[in-house]
């Protein structure tokens, strides 16, 4: 929030909560959440909150650093803007792996799903927006190379 929103009273909770799209051969990584316990068991894209201080693309860097142990660089937004209430919004990026292996440091589990798999999983419901963008892209991606 800038100085003069704030002198105005805006909303202090206003912020955005970034996830990254991972795509690799043909799939997209899922993460299974351990916590809260309403969401325990239930799948998203991994991320986490932007501090005051961060930039989303940096704020999606450090939490794919700190959730998965990897190394990326965050690229163009995927799906629609998710309204979470209370001034949160949830926004999706592309990320491309640039060192190391996704691990499920904050996660219970992780999985590489292709286009046929991805709805049979149970995702986060404020994610379910985000199908048919990451559909579409799998299966964009599964089409082969033009020659
Ligand atoms: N990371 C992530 N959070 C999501 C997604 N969809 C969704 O509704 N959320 C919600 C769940 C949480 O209320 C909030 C982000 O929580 P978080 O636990 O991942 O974020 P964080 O690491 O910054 O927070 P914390 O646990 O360290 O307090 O956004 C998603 O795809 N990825």
């Amino acid at each position: 929030m800038s100085d003069e929103a704030a002198r105005a009273g805006g909303a202090a909770d206003e912020y955005e909560i970034v996830a990254g799209a991972i795509f690799r051969d043909g799939r997209l990584l899922l993460a299974q959440r351990i916590r809260p316990p309403e969401l325990a068991g239930m799948w998203e894209l991994p991320g986490g909150k932007v501090e005051a201080f961060e930039t989303p693309q940096h704020a999606l860097e450090r939490e794919l650093a700190e959730e998965l142990g990897v190394v990326v660089r965050c690229g163009r937004r995927i799906g629609v803007d998710v309204a979470l209430g209370r001034g949160r919004v949830l926004r999706a990026y592309r990320v491309d792996i640039l060192a190391g292996e996704p691990a499920a440091l904050d996660h219970a589990q992780l999985a590489w799903v292709d286009a046929d798999d991805l709805e049979k999983f149970d995702m986060v419901v404020n994610d379910q927006a985000w199908i048919p963008d990451l559909l579409t892209e799998l299966r964009r991606l599964r089409l082969p190379e033009p020659s």
